[in-house]
């Protein structure tokens, strides 16, 4: 019997992910990799995600990924993840990345970003996620913010896939003169 309910507040699924950053996770220049933190967050969505879907999820895409500031080893790095979003079986899970320097008490907020992630039944195919109760002002704007992200994110897919298809590589050569590129065909 399916005990699922029809809907879940966000707050049933909202999640903190805090790891200690270790001389490991390091790139040649003595910060924290990107890919690091990349997995983090995968980890943290993937939580928050199947804990509202009560099921399996996958990620489907990524947005927003900018890093604002480098992370040092030795921070405290916490992802906080909520459920923004619902679709019918898609659902988007929102991230803050915050680092923290332990002596200095200093939080630095290094990015957030957007995971679309969607929900696998026990067939492997996408399967209904419950809807969101939004409990505060600031989860529907969350929510509204998210239908936007959405729509301009198709807009966005459309419009480059229109533009490979009509791009003419010879008629548009001469964009290349003002680029940092040189021509050796
Ligand atoms: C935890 C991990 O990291 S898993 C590893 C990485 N991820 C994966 O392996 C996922 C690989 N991708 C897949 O398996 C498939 O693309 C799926 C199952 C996610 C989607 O399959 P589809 O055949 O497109 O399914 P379908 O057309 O029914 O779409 C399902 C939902 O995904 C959404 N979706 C599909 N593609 C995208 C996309 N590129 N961006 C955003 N949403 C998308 C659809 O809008 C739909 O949402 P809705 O039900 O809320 O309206």
């Amino acid at each position: 019997m399916n005990t699922t309910p029809n809907y879940r507040p966000v707050s049933y699924s909202r999640t903190t992910l805090t790891e200690l950053m270790i001389p490991s996770y390091a790139n040649f220049g003595g910060k924290i990799h990107g890919g690091i933190l990349l997995s983090l967050m995968d980890k943290v969505a993937y939580a928050c995600a199947s804990k509202h879907a009560a099921n399996y999820c996958v990620t489907v895409s990524v947005e927003g990924v900018h890093f604002l500031q480098p992370v040092d080893v030795g921070d405290l790095v916490s992802l906080k993840a909520s459920v923004n979003y619902v679709g019918n079986t898609s659902l988007m899970v929102g991230i803050r990345v915050i680092a923290e320097n332990v002596k200095t008490g200093t939080v630095k907020h290094t990015n957030t970003s957007y995971f679309t992630m969607v929900a696998k039944g026990d067939d492997d195919k996408p399967a209904q996620v419950p809807g969101l109760i939004l409990e505060s002002r600031e989860d529907a704007r969350r929510f509204l913010e998210a239908i936007k992200r959405r729509e301009l994110s198709q807009r966005y897919e459309k419009e480059l896939a229109n533009s490979k298809t009509v791009l003419s590589v010879d008629s548009e050569l001469h964009l290349l003169e003002s680029q940092r590129c040189q021509l050796a065909f």
